[in-house]
């Protein structure tokens, strides 16, 4: 897995551990406005004990008050790997000091340090900011205020629509070639990029909801509407236009999404992935599979479309195929051959009225 994606991935963790309407958070907020200052390290593997110096053994059951109650003593509050215990309090962390450290203060400096040894979350709760930090590994996150995210998640929510719009049209423009053969690879990456972008607006918006918890769910529901389906399109379009038949294409996703960091993919690399070589000139003409277009006709299990890719090869050879040759296809019969020829002569009317709208 990519750097960043990983990244990723160990923020979202983190947001989640640590979202509004946990009972973990609720502690920690109330350690905040005390003003007391914090320092937890989640989980008690081998790892952290050898960084562990005196402190109490405590062992209870994890409450808000309890860490609100405990985190008034010095030092640091050691819980369980689900944060549901209180192991230790008051304890006293010895990380490695030649550990590179960012920060400045000791609280800090010592749970960077711990996260980065240990790999383990740590949480600090400054005394004289009003910041929470989070720490996994590598990874360094203040958490923002509620407010801020929640503009920031509205905002992009808007983005979202307005990439969405942009990518329905394309997608609608393809179908429309497709019936027409007259796709080339530049139609096809460009779409592809579309996904990307709405791929990564998604990504960031669910980081958002992880941040938001319980106050998030509106925005997850928005998200939800806008693009539940995403991926199982893109995939449809991957295996449509893969070079090889046999591509897995959430394989194919999931390396499109390591790939592209803060720029879009480049278009070689797109074609790269899709399994062409690097001189595919992006204006040669290429044919579909017709997974994409065939999954719109009502009712059609996966399987028989899967039988009538394996037999006519492409989008076009389906559309010209009569009757007689649809029910050659293994599990057609005459009346879903019929209704096949009419589901796809609907989709291409749709598509024709909807195109450049
Ligand atoms: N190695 C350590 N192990 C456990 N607790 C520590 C360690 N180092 C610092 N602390 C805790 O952090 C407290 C504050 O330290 P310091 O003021 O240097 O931190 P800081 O990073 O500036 O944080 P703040 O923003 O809260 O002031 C200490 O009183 C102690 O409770």
């Amino acid at each position: 897995m990519e750097g960043h994606e990983r990244n990723e991935n160990r923020i979202g963790d983190m947001l989640q551990f640590v979202a509004p309407g946990t009972p973990l958070r609720d502690g920690i907020d109330n350690v905040l406005r005390a003003k007391t200052g914090g320092l937890i390290v989640i989980g008690y593997g081998k790892e952290v004990q050898q960084l562990v110096d005196g402190g109490f053994h405590i062992q209870s059951e994890f409450t808000p008050a309890h860490l609100y109650e405990l985190a008034k003593m010095d030092g640091a509050l050691i819980l369980n790997d689900e944060g549901t215990e209180i192991l230790y309090a008051n304890a006293q962390l010895m990380p490695d000091p030649d550990i590179i450290s960012t920060e400045t203060g000791m609280r800090h400096r010592t749970a960077e340090r711990v996260a980065k040894q240990t790999g383990h979350l740590v949480i600090a709760i400054s005394q004289r900011r009003n910041v929470i930090t989070l720490y996994k590994g590598p990874v360094r996150y203040s958490l923002q205020d509620i407010g801020v995210i929640l503009t920031k998640a509205n905002q992009a929510i808007q983005t979202l629509e307005k990439y969405k719009l942009v990518h329905d049209q394309s997608i609608t423009n393809l179908g429309a070639m497709e019936f027409e053969n007259m796709v080339s690879f530049s139609e096809v990456i460009q779409v592809i990029h579309r996904i990307e972008m709405v791929l990564r607006i998604k990504r960031e918006i669910l980081n958002y909801v992880n941040e938001l918890g319980t106050e998030g769910r509106l925005i997850q529901l928005q998200l939800t509407e806008l693009v539940s389906n995403i991926e199982e399109e893109a995939s449809l379009l991957l295996k449509d236009y893969s070079k090889k038949p046999d591509y897995e294409p959430y394989y194919i996703l999931r390396k499109m999404q390591e790939e592209s960091g803060t720029e879009l993919l480049a278009d070689e690399q797109v074609l790269k992935l899709l399994g062409y070589a690097s001189g595919t000139k992006l204006s040669d003409m290429i044919y579909p599979r017709g997974y994409r277009i065939m999954h719109r006709i009502p009712r059609l299990p996966s399987l028989i479309i899967e039988h009538l890719v394996e037999r006519f090869g492409t989008l076009n050879d389906v559309v010209q195929a009569s009757v007689k040759e649809l029910v050659e296809v293994d599990g057609v019969g005459e009346v879903r051959a019929k209704k096949i020829c009419d589901g796809l002569e609907r989709i291409q009317e749709q598509l024709f009225v909807d195109r450049h709208l």
